[in-house]
């Protein structure tokens, strides 16, 4: 292992995968990412900002992993274990020094290394409503290249479903499965590209004795096929499947870099354990770092990064970087879309009860609205509402009839105020809608998230996923509430109400995306839902009516929400009961010239998805070079 030899970085195995015998790179066969890499730390350090000041997680961390080695990182808890993984794979990097794969700086390239890299992480992070073979499907058609042909993805998931040994449990959903083939499907994600370069967070932890030697041979095996494996470790029981191991001090820094048996003899033991005893008993942990620099062991790691230095300098750069580029080359938008949504869709579809409820609330809702409104107030129906009316009143005025003008004012009036509340609830209905189908949707699996994000899956087309099929979630609960209560109320425009309600369940389902890419679990998304929806009930301008509002300032306040708009617009001149004469013309909702607040809605959709974009792109666990800032 460590003569490999310098002169090309490329693992031979790998050429023909990608490479026609013409010489330039070709993906109609499967784009694997087999090319082995080297991974020199440089100086990793990483510091951080405390409330008592400056706190270094990792110190001055040096070491070369060759291409094919097997690495575990190893140490105390808290010693900076899986801070000293994410700095190595980039996924936070170091705030001192660099990580170069091959030669080239990964945090300044990470986009063209993102294919190269497998990151597995401790927990399980899959969807548990998918299969087993729908997970490796989907994970395959995220992470393979654009026009990856549909029988190269199914080959690739079979040979993934052997490797982790899950071929019987193809067809069982994640959550059938047992703890153990739950963390080989979470391997097995990131084996579908063959990953060059594969980092696993305490994968195998809590696995039974037999299961996780399994689980090393596994890897072990993956390593025989090219790829480099770093894993953070507490396990020690098959370390001497591992080519090199690194010890950290409780305190951040390197203890040890080198082989299991170099280990045992540097630290003068029998059994791994007991070095976690040495490192963790020491006083001054910092003098094991000392001490190690001033090793034979140290001296032959490091003269092997200086003997390393030349080859990567001579390597032939463009070969590599056209590889590598190439096999980063991530599915198209489409791609990308069409696939996210088929699997929204198929995971809404599983969650049968969640369907229910969904189209439950809107049946169940305008329900409600028409038994309080049809029984108690019949002269609200809509088609009641007619010019003549307004004639009949003049001839009744002209008649000198005060009482008679007095009561048909006040019936006017309560005609009004009964639509006008209708209206008011159908908007603030339409708006919660959306923004509870939508506060949950991204949070509930942002570890999901997270972790494609970093295999290349873009904002863009997986919230366009979410939007699409809310949307139709939308218009289907739009249409049962429209039609119960405007038809049974009367309320004319039929599709032009279905439109507007429309647009404000959209409108709120985009304020739940933004509370979805905001909030950092379910439950504080659901909780800032009130935060979002009470404004919409004060704002409207349904219980304080704006015309009376002052200063100007607040007033200003008002139309910031959402539901004033689709208030005014879906209400026409009824809002305006509490400040107008009852005598005036009335006009059927949607009739007057409100073009300009079906622009606004829009334009409030728009802002509100371009606020959620934002906060995608800026979520930390996933800006890679930005991190380092
Ligand atoms: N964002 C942070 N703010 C403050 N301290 C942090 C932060 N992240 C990590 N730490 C601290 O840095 C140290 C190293 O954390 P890390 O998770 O890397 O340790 P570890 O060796 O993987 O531990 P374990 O084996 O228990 O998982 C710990 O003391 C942890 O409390």
């Amino acid at each position: 292992m460590e003569n490999v030899t310098g002169t090309s970085l490329v693992h031979p195995r790998s050429v023909p995968d990608l490479r026609d015998s013409a010489g330039p790179v070709v993906l109609t066969n499967p784009p694997y990412t087999t090319n082995s890499l080297l991974v020199e730390a440089n100086c990793l350090t990483r510091t951080i900002k405390t409330r008592r000041g400056e706190k270094k997680l990792l110190e001055d961390i040096n070491f070369v992993i060759e291409p094919h080695e097997f690495v575990a990182i190893l140490g105390g808890s808290g010693a900076g274990k899986s801070t000293l993984l994410h700095a190595l794979s980039g996924i936070h990097p170091a705030t001192e020094g660099e990580v170069r794969v091959n030669g080239r700086n990964l945090y300044e390239d990470y986009d063209d290394f993102r294919s190269c890299i497998g990151y597995v992480p401790q927990d399980d992070i899959v969807h548990s409503g998918l299969t087993v073979e729908e997970i490796f499907t989907y994970s395959s058609r995220l992470r393979f290249p654009a026009g990856t042909p549909e029988n190269t993805i199914t080959g690739r998931v079979n040979e993934v479903l052997e490797e982790v040994r899950l071929t019987a449990q193809r067809s069982l959903p994640v959550k059938d499965l047992s703890g153990g083939q739950r963390k080989r499907v979470n391997i097995g994600v990131e084996l579908v590209t063959r990953p060059g370069l594969l980092f696993l967070d305490e994968a195998t932890s809590g696995l039974d004795p037999d299961l996780e030697k399994t689980m090393m041979e596994l890897l072990g095996e993956l390593k025989q096929k090219g790829s480099t494996i770093i894993m953070v470790t507490h396990t020690t029981a098959n370390l001497w499947m591992c080519d090199k191991l690194v010890f950290l001090t409780r305190e951040g820094q390197l203890a040890f870099f080198g082989s299991p048996s170099e280990a045992l003899n540097y630290f003068g033991v029998e059994d791994v354990v007991e070095i976690y005893r040495k490192l963790d008993t020491e006083e001054n942990p910092k003098s094991w770092a000392e001490k190690y620099k001033q090793s034979a062991v140290y001296q032959k790691y490091q003269n092997r990064v200086k003997d390393r230095q030349r080859p990567i300098e001579r390597a032939d750069g463009n070969k590599e970087q056209d590889m590598v580029k190439k096999s980063a080359a991530c599915s198209s938008f489409f791609e990308q879309w069409k696939m996210l949504t088929g699997r929204y869709i198929r995971l809404l579809s599983r969650d049968r009860k969640n369907l229910v409820i969904l189209c439950l609330q809107a049946f169940i809702i305008p329900c409600l609205l028409v038994l309080a409104f049809y029984h108690s107030a019949p002269t609200f129906r809509y088609s009641e509402y007619r010019p003549q009316d307004l004639e009949v009143t003049r001839q009744i005025v002209a008649a000198g009839k005060v009482e008679e003008v007095q009561q048909n004012i006040q019936e006017e009036k309560n005609r009004r105020s009964f639509m006008s509340n209708c209206i008011a609830l159908m908007v603030f209905t339409s708006i919660w809608l959306g923004t509870s189908n939508a506060a949950r949707e991204i949070v509930k699996e942002k570890a999901i998230y997270r972790r494609e994000r970093l295999a290349g899956m873009r904002v863009g087309p997986y919230l366009f996923s979410k939007i699409g099929v809310l949307s139709v979630i939308s218009l289907i609960q739009t249409l049962l509430l429209v039609s119960i209560v405007a038809c049974t109320l009367d309320l004319p425009e039929f599709w032009p109400n279905v439109l507007a309600f429309f647009l404000l369940s959209l409108a709120g389902g985009m304020m739940g995306l933004v509370i979805s890419a905001i909030a950092s679990n379910s439950d504080k998304a659901l909780s800032t839902i009130p935060i979002v929806l009470v404004p919409q009930i004060i704002l409207s301008g349904a219980l304080v009516p704006i015309a009376y509002v002052k200063p100007a300032c607040i007033k200003a306040v008002f139309y910031l929400a959402v539901s004033k708009w689709g208030y005014e617009l879906i209400g026409g001149d009824i809002v305006n009961i509490n400040g107008r004469s009852a005598l005036q013309q009335p006009l059927p909702a949607l009739n007057g010239n409100f073009s300009a607040h079906w622009g606004i809605l829009v334009l409030f959709i728009f802002l509100l998805y371009g606020m959620a974009i934002v906060l995608l792109h800026r979520d930390r666990a996933v800006s890679m070079p930005e991190g380092r800032k």
